[in-house]
């Protein structure tokens, strides 16, 4: 005989399993929004919609990736929204329900070690996702008959019937499968006198619920379909043959049932047509962004798990609003943030998982995962609390698997073990974890270590200082091929110390002999003896060559030669238009960088021949031109024989100065 266990109330162990599953709901700190790190990426890269706080549900001032934020064609939109009206799935409105586990006792569809209790609890947190829901009843009935048409044996069928129909205050029944066949659902919702649904239904609900983009509403939409086709009946099959009616719809040649399925496939083209319009949108800013050369950091890991809250944590800022509740996140966001030497990335936060998803579902979201696919680095985030952390980790890598993602991607996964702050005294098993406690900041400066780490590791990327001459012309060549942070003037040597990122194929040029740069490390910032870098073409004569990476062997030994030609010649400005030779760093813009790096940093400019002073004030131009004698630094303030200047910004036409 089976036993009906937690049936009357939910037992002492089911109760305390539930009660410790829910966090109380507090207000994450507030933590200041880096402004400026959002303001590295340019329009087009980093986009809210509709600004800051302006959606109060929305978890952070998200970038999402940008599928929803370009103008659209309003016919288009139109069509989309007709695609996304639809029918609740569920009941609306307050949901007393009971919560049936179908407990698996042997075979192959039993599910791997989650011990009952566990999956009851988390099918319990569904049902409270959903607003106004909760569960009033917890029942685990063994079964060996899962496959078949009621799921469980005549005997235990009817036993669970009186317990059910002896509970009248519930209004509906959560089986807890992953997919419940309409036959099925229909003998037990008559069986039992209240709707019934399953796993799928109610993680389907959810994401309606919580998808806010449009790309998200899509996916949802598609992977509903298939519960919609499992749904279609046709109200005059049993009129066929009968003379009571025709089964073909106003002598169309096609029944009801076919027009049915027809409409339900225009309608998944549709749908699957305008995700593709998205997807190519998104490309797109992927592209702008690799373009930008900035890291991008995949969050992924089971829901819950603090995704989110990491982020946060990490980037600092204020608008992120994690939630204690399962798939708050829904849509891929992009949050900008900075690494300790100054090396902007962009963290993705991203769906959580779930076990036993159904493969739909997965599939249909597959296009926002997309962008893990294109992330230079992924982070697994893991509720090291949770007592199935370990069979969260097996789903979670599993379903990663599924994604096809490149094999060094995969292999350089970060592990990091979060809500360690309900473990004291944790230390990870695995010895390349990192735990943290994102919601106290514990753990966050190794974490954002061991980040940039291996963020420059994927990247190819290395942070040096470089000494370099004034007068010469390594620091524009550092400017254009490098990400310049940090220059330290030495005005008595006539040389600077200048702290750059660079990638591994411009720092291991030919001309740039690693004996005389010092040791590269990825993430010691090291002197180097001398000046280093590669001289740029000379003089800076034709725009474009000035402009120009160095490409391939040849073309840097001609570089080099020219570099030491002008060595030689003191400098190596030559008579040419001054505008062209004004350093400016490649992609920049008065000055800000927008090649990762603080924009609006106090940047040294070597180049003694500025093409044009200006002065707001009205200062003499000779008054300005003397004031920049040695160095333009931006912001800074600049004594001369004839003035005090305060060098504004500069472009590619003029040194804007300001008299102070
Ligand atoms: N105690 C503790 N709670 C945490 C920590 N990090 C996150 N949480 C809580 O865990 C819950 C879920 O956090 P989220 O960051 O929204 O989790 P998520 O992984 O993004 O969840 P989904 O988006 O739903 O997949 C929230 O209530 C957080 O306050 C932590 O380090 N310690
Ligand atoms: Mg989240």
């Amino acid at each position: 005989m089976w036993a009906l266990r937690a049936a009357i109330r939910p037992g002492a162990w089911l109760a305390h399993a539930v009660r410790g599953r829910r966090a109380p709901r507090t207000a994450p700190p507030l933590l200041v929004c880096s402004e400026r790190a959002l303001a590295a990426f340019g329009p087009g890269v980093l986009k809210g919609r509709g600004g800051r706080g302006q959606d109060p549900a929305a978890d952070g001032l998200r970038s999402r990736t940008g599928e929803e934020e370009e103008p659209e064609d309003a016919e288009e939109e139109e069509k989309e929204e007709e695609l996304l009206r639809r029918d609740p799935l569920l009941p609306v409105g307050t949901q007393r329900v009971c919560l049936v586990h179908p407990e698996i006792k042997w075979g192959p569809g039993k599910p791997q070690p989650t011990r009952a209790e566990w999956q009851v609890v988390e099918a319990e947190s569904l049902v409270h996702t959903l607003d106004g829901w909760s569960v009033v009843e917890r029942m685990v009935v063994p079964t060996k008959t899962p496959d078949g048409k009621l799921m469980f044996g005549r005997g235990t069928l009817q036993h669970l019937t009186e317990k059910i129909r002896a509970l009248p205050e519930i209004t509906s029944v959560f089986l807890n499968v992953e997919r419940m066949a309409p036959p099925t659902k229909k003998e037990l919702e008559e069986s039992w006198g209240v709707p019934v649904f399953d796993r799928f239904t109610a993680v389907l609900h959810i994401f309606r619920c919580n998808a806010r983009t449009k790309a998200a509403r899509l996916q949802v939409a598609l992977a509903e379909l298939p519960l919609l086709r499992s749904h279609l009946k046709n109200p005059t099959a049993h009129l066929d043959g009968r003379g009571g009616g025709s089964r073909y719809i106003m002598g169309s040649g096609e029944s009801l049932m076919q027009l049915q399925l027809r409409l339900l496939k225009e309608k998944e083209l549709k749908i699957r047509k305008a995700l593709e319009r998205l997807r190519r949108k998104r490309q797109l800013l992927g592209r702008q962004r690799r373009r930008r050369e900035i890291p991008v950091i995949s969050v992924v890991g089971y829901t819950n798990s603090g995704k989110t809250m990491l982020i946060k944590a990490l980037t600092g800022d204020d608008a992120i609003r994690p939630q204690d509740r399962l798939f708050a996140t829904l849509d891929v966001t992009a949050h900008a943030g900075w690494l300790p030497s100054r090396v902007a990335v962009i963290y993705m936060d991203t769906i959580g998982f779930l076990s036993q998803l159904p493969h739909s579902l997965v599939e249909s979201f597959s296009a926002t995962l997309e962008d893990v696919a294109r992330s230079d680095l992924i982070v697994h985030v893991r509720d090291a609390s949770h007592p199935e952390t370990e069979l969260q980790k097996a789903s979670v890598l599993g379903a990663l698997r599924g994604l096809h993602l490149p094999a060094p991607l995969l292999g350089s996964v970060l592990e990091v073990h979060n809500k360690a702050d309900r473990l004291p005294g944790y230390s990870p098993a695995e010895p390349q974890a990192v735990a943290v406690s994102a919601l106290l900041g514990h753990g966050l400066p190794e974490l954002k270590a061991r980040l940039e780490d291996a963020v420059l590791r994927a990247t190819g990327r290395q942070v040096l200082t470089l000494r370099v001459r004034m007068a010469g012309p390594q620091l524009s060549w550092l400017h254009r091929e490098a990400t310049v942070q940090d220059v330290d003037v030495i005005p008595e040597a006539g040389a600077a110390d200048v702290r750059v990122l660079i990638s591994s194929s411009a720092y291991e040029a030919p001309q740039t002999p690693k004996a005389t740069h010092g040791e590269s490390n990825a993430n010691a910032t090291r002197e180097a003896p001398v000046a280093v870098a590669p001289s740029p073409p000379s003089g800076g004569c034709h725009a474009a060559e000035v402009g120009r990476k160095p490409q391939g062997q040849k073309t840097m030994q001609r570089e080099k030669d020219r570099g030491t030609e002008m060595d030689r010649h003191g400098g190596g400005e030559g008579g040419c238009g001054a505008a062209r030779q004004l350093p400016i760093p490649r992609g920049t813009s008065h000055g800000r960088s927008t090649r990762g790096g603080p924009p609006a940093r106090a940047r040294t400019l070597h180049n003694h021949r500025a093409p044009d002073h200006r002065c707001s004030a009205g200062l003499p131009r000779q008054a300005v031109r003397s004031a920049c004698v040695s160095v333009c630094v931006l912001g800074v303030r600049l004594s001369a024989r004839r003035a005090r200047v305060h060098v504004e910004r500069v472009c590619v036409c003029a040194v804007h100065v300001r008299c102070v």
